[in-house]
Parts: C-alpha cells; structure tokens; sequence
C-alpha cells in the first residue's frame, strides 16, 4: 500500500469530518463520505461542515460526497469514523458496492450495541480475517483537530506495517500519529474512557470537589486496567494515548460530550433532556452497558462502570450511585496478579 495512496472517510461528523481535514491537509487525496445528500451538497459548496464544525474551512483537494460508491470506486484506504452503532451498517454497505480497500481502519470509539463485541472482531466479521485493520485513537477533540491545535494520536494494527502507513498519512505538522500493535488495548481505552467521563462529569455536576475527581479517574483507571488484564490486551496500552491520555481528556475537558452528560446528570437534568441538548453522538449511553456485559462474562467487579451503567439505565439517581461507591469496602489499591506479580 503505497503512501499516497487515496483514501475514503466514511462517516461526516464532527470526527470523520477533522481526520478528513487532516489527511487532506497533509496532502493525501481524500474524499469526506456522509449519508446525508442536502449536508454533503452544503458542504461541497461552503467547503466547511457548518452542523458539526462550522469555524474550520476545508482545505482543498478534500472532496466530499454522499454517494458512497464514488467516494469507494477509487479509494485504496478506508477509514472508517460513524458512531459505533452505525459501524456494522456503514461497513456492510461499503463492501456491497463491489469495492474492496486495501486496508480498513477506524477512529469510532465503542463496542458493537448489544453484543459487547469489539470493532475489530465486527471489521472481520465482514471483510474476512486477511484485510489489515487498524484503529485509530487517542487524546483528541475534533473541534480543535480542525482548528489546527497541536494534537497527539496512536494508531494500533496487529499488522504493524499497516499501522505505519496510517499513522504516516495522518503525521504532519501540529498532529502527532503514534503507533502500536494493540488493537484490545487501544480499543478498550477508547471506549471505556467515555464512560468515565461521564462519572467524573456526574462528580463534578454534584459540586464533589477536586479530590473527587482525581479519585474517580484514577480508580476509573484501575478499572480499565482489570479489563484489559481479563481480555489479553496490555495494560501499559492505558499508561499511553489510548488511555491515561483520552482519559483525562475526556474526564477534565468541557469540549467531551460524554462528560458534558455527566455534568448535566450531577445537576439534576433528565437523561433525555441532557443527550438531547449534546445534540451529538454520546457513546457512553451504550458503552456502559456493553462494558457491564464484557464484566458478567469475565466475572469482574467494576463499580464505577456499574453505576454509570445504572444511572444511564435510569435505575438510580446519581446521589444513589455515589452513595454505593463511598460505602465500598476497604481493599488494596490492586487486585493480586494485575501486574504480573
Ligand atoms: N468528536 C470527537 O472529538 C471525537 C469522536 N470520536 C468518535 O468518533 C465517532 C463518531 O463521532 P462524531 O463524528 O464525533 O459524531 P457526531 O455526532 O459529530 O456525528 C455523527 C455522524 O455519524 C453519522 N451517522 C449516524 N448514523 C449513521 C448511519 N447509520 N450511517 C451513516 N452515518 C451515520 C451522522 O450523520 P447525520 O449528521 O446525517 O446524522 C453524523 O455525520 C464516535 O465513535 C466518537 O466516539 C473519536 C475521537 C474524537
Ligand atoms: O473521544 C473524544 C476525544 O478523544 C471525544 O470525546 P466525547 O465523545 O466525549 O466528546
């Protein structure tokens, strides 16, 4: 696969939209793919995403359509960034057009709804076992990614060659594209953060106090780490981008959506009335009971997932959850064997 090659963003919110910007700023030949005919035409014509991001014009030589075989017909690269929930559907549809990329890789974060399945196991499910895959992921607003701000990704492919070239054709000047070759860890980071921002946003909304906050993202951490552990990915993938690093992103920046929901939860603002206002993708709303589902299948105590997962479920109030955290016994900070020893 070839540098240069060409390359189809599938997906034409605000994160398909950045990544589009990107690549076609660093000079790869890229076409911005979005199911909605009237936007894409809008779109065409502002040369700017004026719904999801309306200050950043695009550069040129980004194209952008809503007729997904043209936008395959000569694409050698798919990247693929629709919410989670969209991910079978869109990928499905982009192989019956008859086009086969080269290689596929994606920057959604979360799991498949329902199922608890990983993306990449959905990716095989569909493009068979030899395609390379690759996800990209990491600390990174979209929001400032089309603003041109210093940015910093990591791109994971058991195909390390593959996660080179994607990260190549991402790395340029004011974005860093890291690689790594673990797609379990660097998928779980990506998707389990949202969760917690969300319970540090609910902390925060409840005026708990800096101390909370810290507490809440560090054992948020330590529950990541107990999943990575049971699933075989590797726990120093949450040390880097994929974790520690969208983690605090996530949990402290009022730019993230999911914690914007924590916040308005912990202020006493209804579910529907807060998702409604975000007005965006909210992954956390189905990743926290695809995490609670991973957790009964591997018989793992995770607490604050639990209560996100409950309080999203509507079950409890988030008063409630907190007072199950604080009631908590008194244990080691880790289990035995999460680190080997
Ligand atoms: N925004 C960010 O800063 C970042 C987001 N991500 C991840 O990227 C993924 C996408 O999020 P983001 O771009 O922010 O979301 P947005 O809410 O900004 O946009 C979602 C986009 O997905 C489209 N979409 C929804 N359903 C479908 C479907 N069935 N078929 C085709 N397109 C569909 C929407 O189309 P329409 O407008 O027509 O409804 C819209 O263009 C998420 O997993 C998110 O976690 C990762 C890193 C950063
Ligand atoms: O994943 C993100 C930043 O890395 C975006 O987070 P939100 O989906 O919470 O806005």
């Amino acid at each position: 696969m070839p540098l240069n090659a060409r390359v189809a963003v599938l997906g034409a919110g605000s994160w398909g939209t950045a990544l589009a910007m990107v690549l076609a700023r660093h000079g790869v030949r890229t076409t911005l793919w979005g199911r909605d005919t009237a936007a894409m035409a809008a779109m065409a014509e502002a040369r700017c995403n004026a719904r999801y991001l309306p200050d950043s014009l695009f550069p040129d030589g980004l194209a952008v359509t809503a007729d997904l075989n043209s936008a395959l017909s000569d694409a050698d690269d798919w990247l693929l960034v629709t919410p989670s929930h969209a991910f079978r559907e869109v990928l499905e549809h982009a192989c019956a057009t008859g086009h086969r990329p080269n290689g596929l890789s994606w920057a959604t974060k979360g799991f498949e709804p329902g199922t608890g399945r990983f993306l990449h196991e959905v990716a095989e499910d569909i493009v068979g076992r030899y395609l390379p895959l690759a996800i990209v992921t990491g600390p990174s607003f979209a929001k400032e990614v089309a603003a041109g701000l210093p940015t910093a990704v990591t791109v994971h492919s058991e195909h390390e060659p593959y996660a080179d070239q994607v990260a190549k054709r991402l790395h340029g000047p004011g974005f860093r594209a890291y690689t790594g070759n673990d797609v379990i860890g660097a998928e779980l980071g990506g998707a389990m953060k949202n969760v917690l921002a969300v319970a540090t946003g609910v902390a925060d909304g409840m005026k708990l106090g800096l101390n909370a906050r810290a507490g809440m993202i560090t054992r948020g951490l330590n529950e990541m780490i107990r999943v990575c552990h049971a699933l075989g990915g590797r726990p120093e993938t949450l040390m880097g981008l994929a974790g520690v690093g969208d983690l605090v992103l996530t949990c402290t920046g009022d730019l993230s959506r999911n914690r914007r929901l924590g916040l308005a939860l912990g202020r006493g603002i209804p579910l529907s009335q807060a998702v409604k206002e975000i007005g965006q993708v909210v992954e956390s709303v189905q990743t926290a009971n695809e995490v609670m589902r991973i957790a009964e299948k591997h018989g793992l105590d995770l607490p604050i997932t639990e209560q996100v997962s409950r309080v999203l479920n509507e079950e409890i109030t988030p008063a409630e959850g907190l007072k199950a955290l604080l009631a908590r016994e008194q244990k080691p900070e880790y289990p035995p064997g999460l680190f080997g020893s």
